[in-house]
Order: structure tokens, then C-alpha cells, then sequence
């Protein structure tokens, strides 16, 4: 049987990558493959489980444990979700998944990303996405985006500073420069339609399609 395709979706807080994953979803559904449609943290109840300590809870939780408890909920994930779905030839849509931790975990005093890789190949098997795309839009954009999602509400992460999420921004676009055959980096300006074009144009090398 041959093994399905992993493609993750990255970038900042209220690009719109939830919003392009569902749609990625529908239309390889609509080509005939079968399709799993996820997230991280989460996508398994305990992933979910250990999303809801890091996210909404209001304990406090240092660097590193932070790092673990991400590669923790990606354990889970991949053991049970996703390399079962690989193994069985369905195709993976990932919202957030190695990267978010490289680039968000992996810019402190003492957590370089060959620390958070060596956690991935403990946890993960270091198991990597075939393709990735790197959401950026305009930040004016982006917050108006939030916004109207979450009002005052944002959650441990997404409530950090803006010099944290510049910081986060700078190493995605390290990320995506340092592997351009995994990474395709995607303006997310324009109407959810326009970017998912650009999202189906740029995935051609995998569906087999024109470009
Ligand atoms: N291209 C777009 N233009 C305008 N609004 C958008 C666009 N894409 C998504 N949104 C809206 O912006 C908010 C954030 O999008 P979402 O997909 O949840 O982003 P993310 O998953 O990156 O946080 C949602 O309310 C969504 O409906
Ligand atoms: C997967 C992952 C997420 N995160 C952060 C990024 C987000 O702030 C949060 C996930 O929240 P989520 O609501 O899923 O993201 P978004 O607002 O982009 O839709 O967790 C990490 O810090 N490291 C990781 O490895």
C-alpha cells in the first residue's frame, strides 16, 4: 500500500491556517483521497488533554517544561493519528505542527532547535511533513483577523509580547529558508479563496497537477 502524504500548515497566530487547512482537506477530498484533517496540540484526547495545560491553565510552566509537554502532545499525535494514517495511505492535513515548536520553543537562552529535534527524534520518531506551508500576512491584517476571532481573549502563548512573536516570525522565515524544497512560503493576504489558489498552485508536485 503506498503511504500517504503529510502536509503541515505554520505561521503566526490568525493567518489563517485553520482556515486554509479545511479547505485543503475538502479539496483533496474532492480528488478522491482520503483525508485527516488535524491540529496541534491536539488531534488525540490525551494531546488534547496536555493542549488545555499549556494553553488555558494558569500554571506557571518554565521554558523547558513547556518544550516537553509540546513534544509530549506531538508523541501522542503521531502515534496514534498520524503515522497510522501515513501507514494506511490517507493523506495528513496538519494545522501547527515541528515547526511551531522549532520557532516558538526553540529561541530560548538554553533551547537551540538541535534541542528541540533531539526531542522530536525521542518522541516522534523524527518524523518530518512532506510538505509545509509557511503562512505570512501583513500584521495590520493578521490583527484585524484575531480580533474579530478572539476579541480580548488570547491564550498563554498567543498572549505574549510582540517582540516574542516577531521573534517567532523571524525564526518561521529562518525555517523556511534553510529547507525551500520542504517549505513554501504563502502570502496570506487577499480572500480565503485567493490564498487556497495559491496553496493548490504550489501544491501541484504532490497532486500530480498542472501548476
Ligand atoms: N483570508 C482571510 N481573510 C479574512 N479573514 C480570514 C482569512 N482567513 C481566515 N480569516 C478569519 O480570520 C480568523 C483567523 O483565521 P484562522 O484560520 O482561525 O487562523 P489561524 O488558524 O492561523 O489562527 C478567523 O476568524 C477566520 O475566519
Ligand atoms: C504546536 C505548537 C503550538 N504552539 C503555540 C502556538 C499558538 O500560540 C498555540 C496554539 O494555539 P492555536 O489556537 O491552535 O493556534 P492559532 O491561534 O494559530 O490558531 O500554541 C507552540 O508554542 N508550540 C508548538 O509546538
Amino acid at each position: 500500500m503506498s503511504t500517504g502524504r503529510f502536509i503541515t500548515l505554520e505561521g503566526g497566530e490568525g493567518v489563517g491556517k485553520s482556515t486554509q487547512a479545511a479547505m485543503l482537506a475538502d479539496a483533496l477530498r474532492a480528488r478522491g483521497i482520503d483525508v485527516l484533517l488535524t491540529r496541534e496540540p491536539g488531534g488525540t484526547p490525551g494531546a488534547e488533554a496536555i493542549r488545555k495545560l499549556l494553553l488555558d491553565s494558569e500554571l506557571e510552566i518554565g521554558a523547558r517544561t513547556e518544550a516537553l509537554l509540546f513534544a509530549a502532545a506531538r508523541a501522542d499525535h503521531v502515534e496514534k493519528a498520524i503515522a497510522p494514517a501515513l501507514d494506511r495511505g490517507t493523506w495528513v492535513v496538519c494545522d501547527r505542527f515541528i515547526d511551531s515548536s522549532r520557532a516558538y520553543q526553540g529561541g530560548g537562552d538554553d533551547l537551540f532547535d538541535d534541542a528541540i529535534m533531539a526531542l522530536h527524534n525521542i518522541g516522534s520518531w523524527g518524523l518530518m511533513p512532506d510538505m509545509t506551508f509557511l503562512l505570512t500576512a501583513d500584521n495590520e491584517a493578521v490583527a484585524q483577523r484575531l480580533a474579530a476571532r478572539d476579541g480580548d481573549n488570547s491564550d498563554r502563548i498567543g498572549g505574549r509580547s510582540a517582540e516574542y512573536h516577531a521573534a517567532v516570525a523571524d525564526r518561521f522565515r529562518t525555517l523556511a529558508v534553510s529547507d525551500p524544497e520542504r517549505f513554501a512560503c504563502i502570502s496570506a493576504d487577499g480572500t480565503p479563496g485567493e490564498v487556497h489558489d495559491r496553496i493548490m498552485r504550489a501544491m501541484a508536485p504532490l497532486t500530480g497537477e498542472g501548476g
